[in-house]
């Protein structure tokens, strides 16, 4: 029988529709991270936060925006703010009663991005 992607298995985009509020709130709550979002363009917001918590669920629709090396460059995200915002995602997750073994899925995903987007 084939697998169900890690998207399907977290409940598809009605997850990540439940994992956006939880987690930007606590991300623009939070002032060592917060100003990397002040020029968000605010009509682009929902689209991009979506695509943020879609991507690191497996993306199986095919992710079509832009690398995350092009997206993340010249932010100077560093280590530290890399790992508050994985805390944040894991946190959601967890308010969300996201089965442990899938939070895990999600952070080795999380983890692989780390390269392109610290120190970028
Ligand atoms: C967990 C790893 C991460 C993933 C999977 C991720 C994913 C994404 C995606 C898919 C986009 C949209 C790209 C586009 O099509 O334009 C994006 C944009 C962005 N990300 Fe990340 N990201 C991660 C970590 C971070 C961190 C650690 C920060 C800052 C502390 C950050 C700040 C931003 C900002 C400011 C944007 C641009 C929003 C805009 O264009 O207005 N990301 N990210």
């Amino acid at each position: 029988m084939e697998q169900e992607t890690l998207f399907d298995r977290i409940g598809g985009m009605d997850a990540v529709n439940a994992a956006v509020d939880i987690f930007y709130n606590k991300v623009l709550a939070d002032e060592s991270i917060n100003h990397f979002f002040s020029n968000t363009d605010v009509k682009n917001q929902a689209g991009k936060q979506k695509a943020f918590l879609a991507y690191a669920f497996g993306c199986p629709m095919g992710y079509t925006g832009k690398s995350m090396k092009e997206a993340h460059a010249h932010m100077d995200i560093t280590e530290a703010h890399f790992n508050t915002v994985a805390d944040y995602l894991v946190s959601s997750l967890e308010e969300l009663n996201v089965p442990g073994n899938m939070i895990d899925e999600v952070v080795a995903i999380a983890m692989s991005t780390k390269n392109d987007i610290v120190g970028n």
